[in-house]
């Protein structure tokens, strides 16, 4: 019988990493409870400025696929909404399930979402690298949209067609002039944010959140090519599907969830 108070450090096997961090109280993600969420009219609409020249390669890294950015100048940098500071993007990537029941990090009263795109970005005004501020309190702001299956996506169909190119853990293949303001929705206005974690190692309490109401539509088939992805290199015997990447739910504790609307 486990003693009040004890972590439960299950191990869950994609991560291979502590599920609650010891002590962490703002971890994530979250499920979104929309009636607790407390609107803050203080809360300025969202201003990404993102240059597609600064686009540089894509590569899988055995947990999900990055598109990476050039984060060396203030090129491509999102401001305004519940940010104090610039902050640069630096990858964005996916998390996703094996079915299009489920595969989204976060939830809004508990609707799943069959996958989430996450766009992190970390404070140039104060740090000079992304290593950097990732130990720090609100040393990252990562911008989280929900996919919903429907129409398909004409932008993400050129990340789509070089995906197999990444097909192994390592693999790494340029990539250049994709315009990541394509994959935002066209209603950026309404996002709820919060204080929170990466949702992978070293799971740093660095993070404001910043998730989109407005979901956008990605294709069945368009998914299925993220299904296509493994987990493992070329050199290992044994080839494990990458899908179902994603963190379980952590708790709360006490925080507040602010939204942009009413
Ligand atoms: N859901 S999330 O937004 O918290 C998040 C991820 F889910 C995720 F998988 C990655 S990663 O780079 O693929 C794996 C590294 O841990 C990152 N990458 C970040 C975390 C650590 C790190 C170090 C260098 C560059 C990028 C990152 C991430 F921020
Ligand atoms: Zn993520």
């Amino acid at each position: 019988m486990q003693e009040a108070g004890e972590y439960t450090m299950k191990m869950h096997p994609m991560w291979q990493g502590p599920l609650v961090a010891p002590g962490g109280n703002r971890q994530s993600p979250i499920d979104i409870r929309v009636r607790k969420s407390v609107f803050d009219p203080h809360l300025k609409p969202l201003t990404p400025d993102y240059d597609p020249g600064t686009c540089s390669q894509i590569w899988n890294n055995g947990y999900s696929f990055l598109v990476e950015y050039d984060d060396t100048t203030d090129k491509s940098i999102l401001k305004g909404g519940p940010l104090e500071d610039n902050f640069r993007l630096c990858q964005f990537h996916f998390h996703w399930g094996e079915s299009n029941a489920w595969g989204s990090e976060h939830t809004v009263d508990r609707r799943l979402f069959p996958a989430e795109l996450h766009m992190v970005h970390w404070n140039s005004n104060k740090y000079s690298r992304f290593e950097e501020a990732v130990m720090e309190e609100n040393g990252l702001a990562v911008i989280g949209v929900f996919l919903k299956i429907g129409k398909r996506h004409e932008g993400l169909q050129k990340l789509v067609d070089v995906l197999p190119a990444v097909r192994h853990k390592d693999s790494v293949v340029e990539f250049t002039r994709f315009d990541p303001a394509c994959l935002l929705p066209a209603n950026i206005d309404d996002y709820w944010t919060y204080a929170g974690s990466l949702t992978t190692p070293p799971l740093t309490e660095a993070v404001t959140w910043i998730i989109m109401k407005q979901h956008i539509e990605v294709s069945h088939d368009q998914l299925a090519v993220f299904r296509s992805l493994l987990f493992t290199s070329a050199e290992e015997e044994v080839q494990k599907s990458m899908v179902n990447n994603f963190r379980v739910q952590q708790p709360l504790r006490g925080r507040t969830v602010r939204s942009s609307f009413t």
